[in-house]
């Protein structure tokens, strides 16, 4: 059977050069390109590749998507930065290329995606809920893509739920002391030295707390559902958001 043919885009990047070595360790995989910024992007075309992994920054990834998918390139994507006017580009620019699958992961690792399950699913029984994300400094961009998205998840179940708002009499002090509001969810954002990607969702309710915790200890974390994902974008056509679509969670 003939290799898939992969190009990593972001190659020099923390997770990126975890990418490359993962796609080139994968058997079913061929390594065709390893792009960093200022290279061209038209050796994706001339490599042959058939399935981008875009691992850059929010700057440059709807630029190269434009190429992939104007170019039926499919994309397995971990970049963050998603807006709702980003994610409608996108679909609008998947609807001229009916065939081109693209995969926004906000996390790639099995149990940050977990960590957003269980928290949907507990969110509605408890009052209160807080998600912490604690980083490695480097990190480019706060809140984090796996709290926006936790985030929206928990709000989205208390919504369906018809739970109550949260309790909180605080009259806050000092601006961000309550941490940023993302759907009504107070997220709050760590960044220390030593640290890589990490998660904490606070549930509280009468006279009980639960805390869901999640720890990506290495880049290496993230590499099982990179390939996954790149394995399946390339016969799934249109745009799914979510590592989940593409795991058997039930
Ligand atoms: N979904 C997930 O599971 C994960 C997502 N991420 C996300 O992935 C992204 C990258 O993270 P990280 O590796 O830590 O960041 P880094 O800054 O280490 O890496 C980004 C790399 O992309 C390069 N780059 C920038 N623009 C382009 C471009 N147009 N074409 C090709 N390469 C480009 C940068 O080059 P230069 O240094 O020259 O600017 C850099 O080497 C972030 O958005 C992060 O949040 C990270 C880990 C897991
Ligand atoms: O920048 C990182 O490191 C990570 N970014 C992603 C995010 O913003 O959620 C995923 C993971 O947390 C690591």
């Amino acid at each position: 059977m003939s290799k898939l043919r992969v190009a990593v885009l972001g190659a020099k990047g923390r997770i990126g050069a975890e990418a490359v070595r993962a796609v080139e360790a994968a058997d079913d995989m061929e390594l065709v390109a390893a792009l960093g910024r200022g290279d061209r992007l038209e050796t994706l075309v001339d490599s042959g590749a058939q399935a981008v992994v875009e691992l850059t920054t929010p700057a440059s990834v709807m630029g190269n998507l434009d190429f992939c998918v104007r170019h039926g390139i499919h994309a397995v994507v971990g970049t963050t930065g998603w807006t709702d006017e980003r994610l409608a580009r996108l679909t609008a620019w998947l609807d001229g290329s009916p065939e081109t699958g693209v995969l926004i992961a906000p996390n790639f690792s099995i149990g940050a995606v977990l960590t957003m399950r269980f928290a949907e699913q507990a969110a509605r029984y408890f009052e209160s809920v807080e998600v912490v994300e604690l980083h490695h400094p480097g990190k480019a961009d706060a809140p984090s893509g796996t709290a926006t998205r936790t985030a929206q998840l928990i709000a989205a179940a208390r919504a369906r739920a018809g739970t109550a708002p949260q309790p909180d009499a605080t009259v806050t002090a000092l601006d961000g002391a309550r941490g940023a509001d993302v759907d009504g969810i107070p997220v709050h954002s760590v960044r220390l030295r030593g640290l890589l990607a990490h998660q904490e969702v606070l549930l509280g309710a009468e006279g009980e707390t639960l805390t869901i915790r999640h720890d990506s200890l290495h880049h290496s974390s993230f590499m099982p559902g990179i390939l996954l994902g790149t394995r399946r974008v390339v016969t799934t056509p249109g745009l799914t958001f979510g590592l989940e679509h593409f795991l058997d969670l039930n």
